[in-house]
């Protein structure tokens, strides 16, 4: 099977995880993008869906799937979303496509994270994938100094603007063993609007596809 596969067969086992008649969290990403063909498949079954991404939700509304604004919702049963990376804790690397700032706040206000992979995703440590942090423009050399003193090499992901108007560093180097302790410190560096660890709230069930099937794994 292919690696595309894999996260299609992910994606639509996800299905069995939305809570009919809901509104589900939509997170970004070629995965994702998978689970918003499936999700089109029960729309009738479906209040709609919120969005993490200006991408997510032009598929979401091309499917007919009604886009709702988060600001307006409390909470929402369930966040379905992918992964650049994620450890044995459950916690994630997010952010490869530079949606990680909106992935974060729909993670928040959602009662459980559900993570789709395909097995190449999951990692005894975090850090092999670059860890994208969203920068406010003017702090950018400010941030990478930051960053460059916690040991990592962050490089500007050129030619990239993120959804609301910021920049992306992606650090290089990184061995993220206590992934908790680096998420609250790199959240602490004046200018970074969101870092890419998910760990604070990591995912709450991991769908895994290997090519043997789907295995469901629940965070302890
Ligand atoms: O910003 C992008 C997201 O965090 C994605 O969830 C992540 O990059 C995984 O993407 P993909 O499913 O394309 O591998």
């Amino acid at each position: 099977m292919t690696q595309d596969e894999l996260k299609k067969a992910a994606a639509y086992a996800a299905l069995d995880h939305v809570v009919e008649g809901s509104i589900v969290g939509v997170g970004t990403g070629s995965t994702v993008n998978h689970f918003i063909d499936a999700l089109a498949g029960m729309r009738d079954r479906i209040r709609g869906a919120v969005s993490s991404s200006e991408a997510s939700t032009q598929r979401l509304r091309a499917h007919g799937i009604e886009v709702f604004d988060l600001d307006g919702i409390e909470s929402l049963p369930v966040y379905v979303d992918g992964a650049d990376e994620i450890d044995g804790g459950f916690a994630m690397i997010k952010g490869g496509g530079g949606a990680l700032t909106r992935e974060k706040i729909v993670a928040a206000v959602s009662e459980r994270f559900v993570c789709i992979c395909d097995a190449s995703k999951k990692v005894e440590v975090l850090g092999r994938f670059p860890l994208p942090i969203e920068v406010i423009p003017m702090a950018r050399s400010h941030v990478a100094r930051e960053l460059r003193a916690l040991g990592g090499e962050p490089r500007l992901r050129e030619g990239f603007v993120t959804d609301n108007g910021n920049l992306i560093l992606d650090v290089h180097g990184l061995s993220i063993t206590d992934p908790v302790t680096i998420e609250m410190r790199i959240n602490q560096i004046v200018g970074v609007v969101t870092n890419g660890l998910f760990a604070v709230r990591g995912a709450d069930v991991l769908l895994l596809a290997a090519p043997g099937g789907v295995q469901r794994l629940d965070a302890r």
